[in-house]
């Protein structure tokens, strides 16, 4: 993948779990809006954003006049690069360029390279990493984006250049598979052309919506910790089926499409207590099942659940 001169590049200083599902999303974004390009504007040399860009969740309205096309990704050991390559290898073009560089203990460089820097790091480490010798020029002037949980755009501002500018965004695991939901939070400094730049990114990988950041550790509880706790549900609905004498494998698939399906009616306007209401037969098994769930204060369970993740996210990135 080429950059172009309205191309840039985005580099992600620590590459893990979420840096590869973040970019891993984004080249998919990226390759299906190739496949989609008419021949003629594939053959005049721009790149230009056009509404046919695959996104089912981005305002074309708002696209911002460059996008990433150059992948930078930072790593510390030898072993992680091998594995962050291999992640990506789908990617690979026809002409074998690989999609993403993978950088190992030369962060500065990587950063260098970059106008946009997504820190993917743990929240401890995020001092260390952009205290590094360099670090603080290459970071100059550009956009940074953390999606560390727990680390306040001002603990972070205290360590970069004056002139970096620092964005959180607190996305999840799907962002894989394209089906995050990612909340981002800016200040005043930012540039409407760089909200629009970080809300593309996010919204090639999902839904995202901004709020202002007394909200993010409750975001982190949800969105970020989110696909954790559905899965445990889609566990604990499939184990119910197999004790029932349902085959393991089918169980899970039903719990995890039905889990699927009720999240859809609600993202399409259904309110959750008529989706409950609707299926509840007078006399019949819904309600006999509500009534152990409410026995078994699952619901103030599950609430109490986000309230103490927000309360430990809010810990997170203390050094
Ligand atoms: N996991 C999740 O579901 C979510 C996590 N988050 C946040 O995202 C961040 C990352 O989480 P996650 O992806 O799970 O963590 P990982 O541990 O998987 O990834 C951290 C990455 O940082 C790299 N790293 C560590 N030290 C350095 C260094 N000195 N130089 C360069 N790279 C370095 C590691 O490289 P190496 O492998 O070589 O050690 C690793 O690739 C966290 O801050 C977390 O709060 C947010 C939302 C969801
Ligand atoms: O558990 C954690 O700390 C990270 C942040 C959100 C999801 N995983």
């Amino acid at each position: 993948m080429e950059p172009t001169p309205e191309s840039l590049t985005l580099t992600v200083l620590g590459c893990g779990t979420m840096g590869v599902a973040i970019l891993s999303g984004i080249l998919s974004s990226l390759s299906s809006f190739a496949s989609l390009r008419l021949p003629n504007s594939a053959s005049s040399g721009t790149s230009t954003p056009t509404t046919l860009l695959p996104t089912r969740f981005h305002d074309a309205s708002k696209t911002p006049t460059r996008l990433p096309s150059k992948f930078i990704a930072c790593v510390k050991r030898p072993e992680s690069a091998s594995r962050v390559r291999r992640a990506f290898e789908e990617f690979t073009t026809h002409g074998g360029t690989p999609p993403v560089q993978v950088y190992t203990g030369n962060n500065v460089e990587g950063v260098r390279g970059a106008d946009v820097v997504i820190l993917g790091c743990k929240p401890q480490m995020y001092a260390e990493l952009l205290g590094e010798e360099g670090m603080s020029e290459a970071l100059e002037g550009k956009l940074l984006v953390s999606i560390l949980a727990g680390v306040k755009i001002a603990a972070l501002r205290e360590v970069v250049h004056s002139s970096t500018r620092v964005v959180r965004a607190m996305p999840n695991t799907a962002s894989k598979i394209r089906e995050s939901m990612t909340v981002i939070s800016a200040e005043d400094d930012i540039s409407p052309e760089e909200k629009a730049l970080v809300s593309w990114i996010f919204s090639q990988i999902g839904r995202s919506l901004v709020l202002g950041e007394k909200h993010m550790d409750a975001c982190t509880a949800l969105c970020g910790s989110g696909p954790a706790f559905y899965a445990l549900i889609v566990e604990a609905m499939a184990d119910g089926g197999v004790m029932m004498g349902l085959p393991r494998a089918e169980a899970q698939m039903m719990a995890a499409q039905t889990m699927q399906g009720a999240g859809r009616m609600v993202l399409a306007g259904q309110h959750p207590a008529i989706i409950r209401e609707q299926v509840s037969t007078p006399a019949g098994c819904t309600i006999c099942g509500l009534l152990i769930l409410e026995d078994g204060k699952v619901r103030s369970t599950i609430a109490r659940t986000i309230q103490e993740a927000t309360n430990m996210a809010a810990g997170l990135g203390k050094q």
